[in-house]
């Protein structure tokens, strides 16, 4: 598996607002991530891509004063929209932020109304989405914020990972319903530590829903990105719906990505899994069983969760994942129309999907420019005869190499080749 998108769009950012250079090797090189390295390009930083001793790719970040005017494409990267913002308030002019169709529909509230708050100005048009300008003086108070996070995590990450260069910090407090996606607000409070910021985190003696980072300087790091742990979903799956085995090198033994929670939930859907020094070898039994599962904390994983879910024997249900309504599209809907398109029976509850397996047949399986639908497309494809996924090449957001890497690894068990379908 290639780099982890959100290991990699953090890094990004903490290396421009050190006080050093820093290197990052084995980053993901995806749409989100050349974007995120554009990004700070156009805001001054330097971020030169090398190739390492042991041949693999290394990118050398150069921080240097942050500069407007400047453009930002966000494309359709929640990382971008949201992580760069407040590094735009650190610019001393005014940083224009626009993107996809799509990025004008997701939520970017938090990030607006607590830049405000802490005493930037923004332009936009009312509606606390994109398009807008960001109008950085060269420096930002910071202090006391409170937010409504239950949209999206990427709120309180996109808030902490600059406030080490906020005059008097941050301290930040969630307000409002439960937050998604706490492993990667985790991530964010790990590697602002392992920057050498101080933060202050809920759990562990920690005031619920309040996080506090101390005003310092940020190291340069040489940091190793681990494998994209979300990405290797659909690969882990493929062994459950197929009853094979399949292996991602380089699993990590510690991590704070959402991916880890795989080896859990594809285990209770009948799988079995080993970890060794070669990494994850996961090895369906032939059986897949349906879950009922809260994924909150995962929602990125539900895709693919879902696709496996459509070919179990036995129903599931996907809980706690309203917000993936306001990802790269409006996934539980899309999920529902897609499976039920070719004979399915999903139904999109509040907060998730209810899925009761039945054949399923050929057909188009349409992907709404998502990734994740993509891969939980080519999942169900093994399954089924005759699925062809549509553009297949939306896969280049995270993961550009995934047809490739999806063939070679059923070329490398023997199992059919789907490769026209994709
Ligand atoms: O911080 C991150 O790197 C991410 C946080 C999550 O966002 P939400 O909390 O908006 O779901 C996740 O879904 C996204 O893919 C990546
Ligand atoms: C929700 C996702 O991405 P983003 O970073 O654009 O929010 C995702 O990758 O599943």
């Amino acid at each position: 598996m290639p780099g982890s998108k959100s290991v990699t769009n953090r890094a990004l950012v903490l290396a421009a607002l050190a006080s050093e250079p820093g290197w990052l090797r084995r980053p993901l090189r995806s749409r989100d991530t050349l974007l995120m390295a554009d990004a700070l390009r156009a805001l001054g930083v330097g971020i030169e891509e090398q190739v390492g001793s042991g041949g693999g790719e290394v990118w050398r970040v150069i921080p240097a004063g942050l500069h407007g005017p400047a453009r930002v494409d966000v494309g359709n990267a929640g990382t971008v929209m949201r992580f760069l913002p407040p590094v735009a308030a650190l610019a001393d002019g005014p940083v224009r932020f626009d993107g996809d169709p799509r990025s004008h529909e997701r939520p970017l509230h938090g990030v607006i109304d607590a830049l405000r708050a802490l005493g930037a100005r923004i332009d936009d048009d009312g509606r606390g989405a994109l398009p807008m300008t960001v109008h950085g003086s060269g420096s930002l108070a910071g202090g006391r914020v409170r937010i409504d996070a239950s949209s999206s995590s990427q709120f309180v990450s996109a808030l902490l990972l600059s406030a080490p260069r906020f005059n008097k910090g941050l301290e930040l407090r969630h307000v409002g319903g439960a937050l998604p996606s706490l492993p990667h607000i985790r991530m964010t409070v790990d590697m602002l530590r392992a920057a050498g910021a101080k933060v202050d985190s809920p759990g562990a003696g920690g005031e619920p829903d309040v996080w506090r980072v101390a005003p310092s300087a940020l190291l340069g790091q040489d940091l190793t990105v681990e494998p994209d742990l979300s990405n290797a979903a659909p690969f882990l799956a493929a062994a459950l719906v197929t009853g094979g085995t399949v292996t991602v090198r380089d699993w990590p033994s510690r991590t704070t990505q959402p991916g880890d929670a795989l080896r859990e939930i594809f285990t209770l859907m009948g799988g079995s899994c080993e970890r060794d020094e070669r990494g994850l070898t996961f090895t369906g039994s032939g059986r897949i069983k349906g879950i009922d599962v809260d994924l909150r904390e995962v929602g990125e994983l539900t895709p693919v969760i879902a696709a496996v879910a459509a070919l179990a024997g036995s129903a599931s249900e996907l809980r706690g994942v309203a917000h993936l309504r306001l990802h790269e599209t409006d996934r539980l809907a899309a999920l529902a129309a897609e499976i039920n398109g070719l004979g399915g029976d999903v139904t999109e509850t509040e907060d998730g999907l209810r899925i009761r397996p039945r054949p399923l047949r050929g057909g188009v399986f349409h992907t709404y420019e998502d990734h994740r639908l993509a891969t939980a497309a080519a999942v169900i494809g093994l399954a089924v005869k005759g699925v062809e996924v549509e553009n297949v090449a939306t896969t280049a957001k995270t993961l550009p190499e995934f047809p490739e890497l999806w063939t070679a690894m059923l070329d490398g068990t023997g199992g059919p080749s789907v490769a026209r379908g994709l």
